[in-house]
């Protein structure tokens, strides 16, 4: 195995002297995070301030959730059409038990499965303060805790997005770097919990079922968990429709430029595609039909005021470089791709990812 076997493809940025660093090793990590936004448009973020006990708390409370049966989770049903997303996404109607054997011991999960009909299920918690994107949620005595716990971690990864929106202006050379912060109440982000139940591979092999298709995110930037499963995977810099793994590195955040990131930075930040498929390591599949584990993932998706508008930064034009996009208002092209993949996915999408 060649050296380049073993590195990981997306640059890692650790942030462990932001605040301590003074303002030169400050800058070298701004640069450093901006780097990764030119040119793959993913990073790993290290020593980002949420506590690993406080991450795998998110991940067990995800999974209490996603335990529960479908009638308790369909106490919190996310609204039909792409305006309002909140709530519980429920599986598709993408059918995945038929490619199942009679096998007595695969009875519980078949059932489980025949339940199911898509590969993923999802909860959104927004702000309880967003007017427009009114949380829903379950009753208390259903989840005791959910709602507490959501939205304080909901607060806690919008602290680490300001750091990251400073990093972000800082990196990019802007003047004033509280440019993003300003536009960044942090009022319209999405805090979603994701669940990727077993999957046979040769679904997804087969394109019988898919985890999730490549897309790129709507908003400023994602920043995402992901549990130790595996099947991320970005495209490559320059190389059209081939993907890297993004593979999963403990503790890690994994954040991406959204679509209005790269419209504000004239294309110089990159809103890369990404998709979930099967995981590489073949211990996480299991049995004669290549079971793959669950997945978990707990994306966090930050986006400005809905009013905000985007236009070329003065500071991503120049002779070489003249201005790409027309100015648009967020609100606009969210729901404008909120509406595109409602024909799609009537439920499962309108996410900003
Ligand atoms: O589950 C993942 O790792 C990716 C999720 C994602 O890309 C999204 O929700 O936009
Ligand atoms: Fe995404």
């Amino acid at each position: 195995m060649g050296l380049g076997d073993c590195q990981p493809a997306i640059p890692t940025v650790d942030f462990a002297e932001w605040t301590s660093g003074g303002p030169d090793r400050r800058k070298q990590i701004a640069n450093d995070f901006v780097a990764a936004c030119r040119t793959v448009g993913f990073a790993y973020i290290i020593n980002h301030g949420v506590a690993p006990g406080r991450v795998k708390e998110a991940f067990a409370m995800s999974q209490k959730l996603f335990d529960l049966g479908h009638e308790q989770k369909m106490l919190a049903p996310h609204p039909p059409g792409g305006a309002v997303h909140r709530g519980y996404s429920w599986p598709g109607f993408e059918k995945i038990t038929q490619t199942f054997g009679d096998e007595a011991d695969r009875e519980d999960l078949k059932k489980r499965l025949r339940s199911i009909a898509d590969v993923k299920e999802s909860y959104e918690v927004g702000s309880e303060n967003n007017q427009d994107q009114p949380n829903i949620w379950l009753p208390e005595d259903v989840l005791p805790g959910f709602r507490s716990f959501t939205t304080e971690f909901y607060w806690q990864m919008n602290t680490i997005a300001r750091m990251l929106l400073r990093a972000m202006a800082i990196g990019i050379g802007l003047d004033d770097e509280e440019f993003f912060l300003s536009r960044h109440s942090g009022h319209n982000n999405q805090l979603r919990l994701l669940h990727y139940p077993p999957v046979p591979a040769a679904d997804i092999e087969s394109q019988r079922a898919s985890r999730m298709p490549a897309h790129s995110d709507w908003g400023t930037l994602t920043m995402l968990f992901q549990d130790d499963c595996g099947g991320l995977e970005v495209e490559k810099p320059h190389k059209e429709g081939e993907f890297m793994s993004a593979h999963p590195l403990k503790d890690a955040i994994v954040t991406n430029v959204g679509d209005l990131l790269q419209r504000w930075s004239n294309d110089k930040l990159k809103s890369t595609l990404h998709r979930v498929t099967l995981p590489p390591q073949q211990d996480r599949f299991s049995g004669d039909e290549r079971m793959t584990r669950a997945r978990y993932s707990i994306p966090y998706f930050v986006a400005p005021e809905g009013p905000t508008i985007v236009e070329c930064l003065p500071a991503c034009i120049d002779e070489k470089h003249a201005a790409k996009y027309k100015a648009i208002r967020w609100n606009d092209y969210m729901l404008m791709r909120a509406g595109m993949s409602y024909e799609d996915q009537p439920v499962e999408s309108g996410v900003p990812g």
